[in-house]
């Protein structure tokens, strides 16, 4: 089964794009790994970068390896699996297992309520995925390191327990070596957001219970059309998002709530998001919008329903979805391959861990809510200040809500006892603090995107520092109660995750865009709090 790809009312601009790269020879070229596409600057990189046109191929070698760990891992009862990685390296296998339906719990976070919890979940049954394709990603390090010591103090040995995937001479894979734990290699010449069919994707899946021989096999019955001119699904939607972004359409709603494929719009963000946004240009991404509104965005639908859609099953689309951002990635003239701004943010982080951070007086404080930052008008009260960011949103531009907290702490909320599904699904939007996205959405017709922190950092991070300078931010963090030490490390979690939301603010803040943090003194209470206030504005 193929990727059919419908371009709707787009469908003329996306041809003349179509016919342009077709007349430039670049479907062949990209599909048989051309360093060149994308420029003198961008080709060092890119002659690293290409290894993932043939994964579907090349990957099948790791299956045997993989089938031996799934038995050991099935033989032993190990039924909790826990992948830590960041970005690249967990964003495909949560699409993977939510879509196969198989429970995974993905740690990408610095929240200290967050690892707690998947720490107090059958510890006794656990096997932990450490991925990270540098070795050096200190929320991926954090989290070993903490689940070492956890085995440890229950008597487990740790090198029953923990398997690594990483980039062969990473730092890495050289501490796994020692400490004697299972280690996947992955190709090196695939970058974190282009690895999903690579060990990166497939390891914790297939340990999660994943069919990832299937993947490979949907992802190679589409390879041989991406070499051609006409009917290639990665060329069309290439093309679309290329001819959008060029005519303005500039931020692009993902959508797949009726589809059988669950949560790839989150994968295409980072992929999309990281791969366009710098150099002043850029597609942004957005998630979880119900329809697109302004005259910048438009919908792209995963699955059979809407105008634009792309259909297929999950190992093809990303496959698709991958040479699709490198075609749009030529058409605007832009390296696919770098995340030139990432880094600013790490460093900024690694500044404040040293030494105390300096917060300062809040500008205001409302009920459980403080405010830092500046803002025009004098603000009195909460309400202001998100009138003032959501007026402060220039034309084009867009406002992103970037929240450092537990991204599972709703679930805390569900009535218990006798509620049916509509009270449960209620009980959760009232007490997630990603509601706001579409209350503040309703006031505004410009896109607004919701961000976890640090997850988002490996994503739309890039966009906000190296796309379009035109973004609005609102940062949310939370008192921590119950912090977690990171053992080995001068620091806890919870001065970690406070420190990676200052440092990112602190970029954001070197470029003058218009930024605010709300911290929430009480993180239940505060959570409510905003959004009855962002529900009355
Ligand atoms: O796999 P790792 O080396 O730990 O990297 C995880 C993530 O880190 C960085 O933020 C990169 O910009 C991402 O593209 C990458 O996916």
């Amino acid at each position: 089964m193929g990727v059919e790809v419908y371009l709707g009312d787009a469908a003329g601009a996306a041809d003349a794009v179509r016919g342009e790269l077709a007349g430039a020879g670049v479907p062949r070229a990209l599909a048989e790994g051309d360093p060149t596409l994308w420029g003198p600057e961008a080709q060092p990189e890119a002659e690293i970068r290409l290894g993932w046109l043939n994964l579907a191929r090349t990957s099948r070698e790791l299956l045997p390896e993989i089938a031996k760990l799934v038995e050991r891992v099935r033989a032993e009862g190990l039924d909790h699996v826990v992948l830590a990685g960041m970005g690249g390296s967990s964003l495909a296998p949560e699409v993977i297992c939510a879509t196969e339906d198989v429970p995974l719990t993905v740690l990408d976070t610095t929240d200290p309520g967050q690892v707690r919890r998947a720490l107090g979940d059958r510890l006794d049954r656990t096997i932990v995925v450490v991925s990270s394709k540098s070795g050096g990603t200190v929320e991926t390090d954090s989290h070993r390191r903490i689940y070492e010591q956890a085995f440890r103090d229950a008597g487990i040995d740790p090198a029953d327990r923990i398997v690594v995937v990483t980039d062969p001479g990473s730092p890495l894979e050289k501490s796994a070596g020692e400490a004697g734990y299972q280690v996947f290699l992955a190709d090196p010449n695939v970058g974190g957001r282009y690895s999903a069919l690579s060990a990166f994707g497939l390891v914790p899946s297939a340990v999660a219970g994943a069919d990832v021989a299937r993947l490979l096999d949907d992802a190679a019955a589409v390879q041989p059309l991406l070499a051609r001119d006409e009917g290639n699904p990665g060329l069309d939607l290439g093309a679309l998002l290329g001819a959008m972004a060029l005519a303005g359409k500039d931020k692009l709603i993902l959508r797949d709530s009726l589809s059988d494929i669950n949560g790839l719009p989150d994968w295409i963000e980072q992929l999309i998001a990281e791969s366009t946004g710098k150099s002043g240009k850029g597609i942004l991404p957005v998630v979880g919008a119900e329809s697109a509104e302004g005259p910048d965005q438009y919908t792209v639908n995963i699955g059979a329903e809407g105008d634009v859609r792309v259909e297929g099953p999950l190992g093809a689309q990303f496959l698709v979805w991958e040479y699709a951002t490198a075609i749009a990635g030529r058409v605007l003239g832009i390296d696919p391959f770098n995340q030139p701004n990432v880094a600013e943010s790490k460093e900024n982080t690694g500044k404040i861990l040293e030494s105390a951070p300096e917060i300062g007086a809040p500008l205001l404080v409302d009920g459980p809510v403080e405010v830092y930052g500046e803002l025009p008008g004098h603000p009195k009260n909460l309400a202001d200040v998100l009138t003032a960011l959501l007026h402060a949103i220039p034309e084009r531009g867009y406002l992103a809500i970037m929240a450092y907290l537990d991204r599972e702490a709703a679930y805390d909320a569900a009535p218990l006892g006798t509620a049916d599904f509509e009270q449960t699904a209620e009980a959760w939007a009232a007490a997630d603090v990603a509601t706001l996205r579409a209350l503040l959405d309703y006031r505004t017709g410009h896109a607004v995107t919701f961000g976890w922190g640090p997850r988002f950092l490996h994503s739309t991070g890039q966009f906000h520092k190296g796309g379009p300078q035109s973004g609005v931010f609102l940062q949310i963090t939370g008192a921590v109660s119950d912090d977690v030490p990171v053992p080995g490390r001068p620091y806890t979690l919870g001065r970690l995750q406070l420190a990676q939301a200052l440092g990112d603010i602190g970029a954001l803040r070197s470029r003058n865009r218009p930024t605010v943090r709300l911290h929430l003194t009480d993180r239940v209470a505060g959570v409510a709090h905003l959004l009855a206030v962002a529900e009355e504005l």
